[in-house]
């Protein structure tokens, strides 16, 4: 028999003299009774100097599993599955491993914790109805047991389980596949569907290898990300959420969204994909953010298309708050459809500020928020104040670092006699990663490392040609415009001048 069901038997039996004992304790004069309950205890403390705690997989209302025993589980699968004799295998919901072993039932494990010896077992109570089931039924009820001497129970209760919750935790975490969640129209969030957001398995190949940008810019937010991750105290000391906010801006193509993914990969977080546009005020922002776990990144892409957050929106403010003094222009003609009304998205700037920052943003920590925008200058200053949106990070036109990334990416190549003239198209030119990427990509006839770097060349020289073309055309146009100025001054001028001898009557 196993060690600590040994102590278990022992255990029920001193359990079974105690509770004779207090069924019986009133047949003893009260004198006696404060002695035999004293002893008792004593010799009961000396036969089973071992204490058990027990964590049920089910905890208070039957449905509710016990966070607890799950974390445990983890730990244990992964700590002591390769001493354990017995193991199951099971297939586990969003685990990256096809199977999950852990040990069996009535299969016992030793753990040490700072020197200290422990027993984890694993068993459940049979069910009370004998009928034959080939599921488990709602009478199994599995527990945990952890058995450890009385001396050690500071130790124990103070930092074992905190140890062993922790590590199951993070072990969960890092096993799980990641997800993306999208938010739902608010339609779908009553009757039986009831979800605000719906999720697909994240599996995006983007990582910080292959992306494609200055070497020492990566290093940069990698180390950030890193500090993040680990600051939880740091956060706590100085007395803000646990939340990092990161402002990507550049033109099309230049790896907004590959950087997104690749934090995701790096930080092992989920990643929420927020559709402003699908949510229709500040309270559904409010309850979306509630809902998102910790652990994850909440992405608003294209910030500048995704609502009127700009100078606009503060103008048609200042229209509603003038409507709302003289109730007079509420009566204007103009007046949106009721049903385009009700579509309209009404999340506000200062809602979408409280989705950073305000006191909801604190529910659960460890998250950041993203925001991706081709033009930066279009957005509120308010919106992206550092604080808020803690990192600018610029994603820049290919240069010839981000170009080595990609070159070694896609073609397998540190070095190519070609590499000289390419550093200097990429400083003549603007071009995205992206473009540089196509360029690369093996097509039917272009084939073998050295043609796609010509194909790549060639680009460059196009793309430079065009630039120019591009260059003059609009200085021409700009000298037109001046032009066109200069002559309406002049004509303006004139105009004056006529109408000043008109009115003076002077007549030479
Ligand atoms: N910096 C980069 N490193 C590696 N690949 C890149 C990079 N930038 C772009 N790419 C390639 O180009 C594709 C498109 O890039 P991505 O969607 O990340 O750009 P974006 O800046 O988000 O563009 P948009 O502003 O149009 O959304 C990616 O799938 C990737 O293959």
């Amino acid at each position: 028999m196993v060690m600590s069901a040994i102590w278990s038997q022992l255990g029920s039996i001193m359990a079974s003299v105690m509770f004779a004992y207090a069924m019986y304790e009133q047949f003893f004069p009260p004198h006696l009774r404060i002695y035999l309950r004293k002893y008792t205890r004593k010799v009961s403390a000396l036969i089973y100097p071992y204490i058990q705690i027990t964590f049920l997989e089910f905890s208070g209302e039957r449905l509710k599993r016990n966070e607890a025993y799950t974390a445990i589980k983890t730990y244990l699968s992964a700590t002591s599955s390769q001493r354990a004799r017995r193991l199951k295998a099971e297939v586990v919901k969003d685990s990256q491993s096809p199977i999950v072993l852990s040990m069996d039932d009535n299969e016992e494990v030793t753990d040490e914790f700072h020197g200290v010896k422990l027993w984890w077992s694993a068993s459940y109570t049979l069910p009370k109805s004998q009928s034959i089931s080939w599921f488990p039924t709602s009478d199994e009820k599995r527990f945990l047991t952890l058995t450890f001497h009385k001396r050690h129970r500071d130790l124990i209760t103070g930092s074992y389980i905190q140890h062993v919750l922790e590590q199951g935790k993070a072990i969960a975490v890092q096993n799980r596949t990641l997800k993306l969640y999208t938010n739902n129209p608010s339609n779908d969030w009553y009757g039986y569907k009831r979800t605000k957001w719906s999720h697909v398995n994240f599996e995006h190949p983007s990582t910080f290898g292959t992306l494609a940008m200055d070497p020492k810019k990566k290093e940069e937010i990698i180390e950030d990300l890193d500090n993040f991750k680990n600051g939880k105290e740091y956060y706590d000391k100085i007395g803000k959420a646990w939340k990092r906010g990161y402002l990507l801006y550049g033109p099309p193509g230049t790896g907004k969204s590959s950087m997104i993914t690749a934090m995701a990969n790096y930080m092992n977080y989920d990643v929420y994909d927020l559709e402003l546009t699908a949510v229709k005020e500040n309270t559904e922002l409010r309850k979306l953010l509630i809902e998102t776990s910790s652990k994850s990144i909440i992405v608003i892409e294209d910030i500048d298309c995704s609502l009127d957050l700009t100078g606009q929106r503060k103008k048609k403010e200042k229209d509603k708050d003038e409507d709302d003094g003289d109730g007079e222009k509420s009566k204007n003609p103009i007046k949106k459809s009721e049903e385009e009304e009700k579509k309209a998205s009404k999340v506000t700037l200062s809602g979408l500020l409280n989705f950073i920052d305000g006191i909801w943003s604190a529910c659960g920590g460890e998250r950041i928020i993203i925001f991706t925008t081709n033009y930066l200058e279009k957005l509120d200053p308010a919106l992206i104040r550092r604080g808020r949106m803690d990192k600018h990070i610029e994603m820049s036109y290919c240069c010839y670092e981000a170009f080595k990334v990609l070159a070694k990416n896609y073609l397998d190549v540190e070095y190519h006699d070609l590499f000289p003239i390419i550093e200097e198209r990429l400083g003549e030119t603007n071009m995205a990663p992206a473009d540089v990427a196509e360029n690369l990509m093996p097509k039917s006839k272009v084939k073998d490392p050295e043609s796609r770097l010509k194909s790549l060349v060639e680009s460059l020289e196009e793309a430079k040609k065009k630039a120019e073309e591009e260059a003059k055309k609009q200085a021409k146009e700009s000298e037109e415009e001046e032009l066109a100025k200069d002559e309406e001054v002049k004509v303006k001028a004139n105009e004056k001048s006529a109408e000043g001898v008109k009115e003076n009557g002077t007549i030479h």
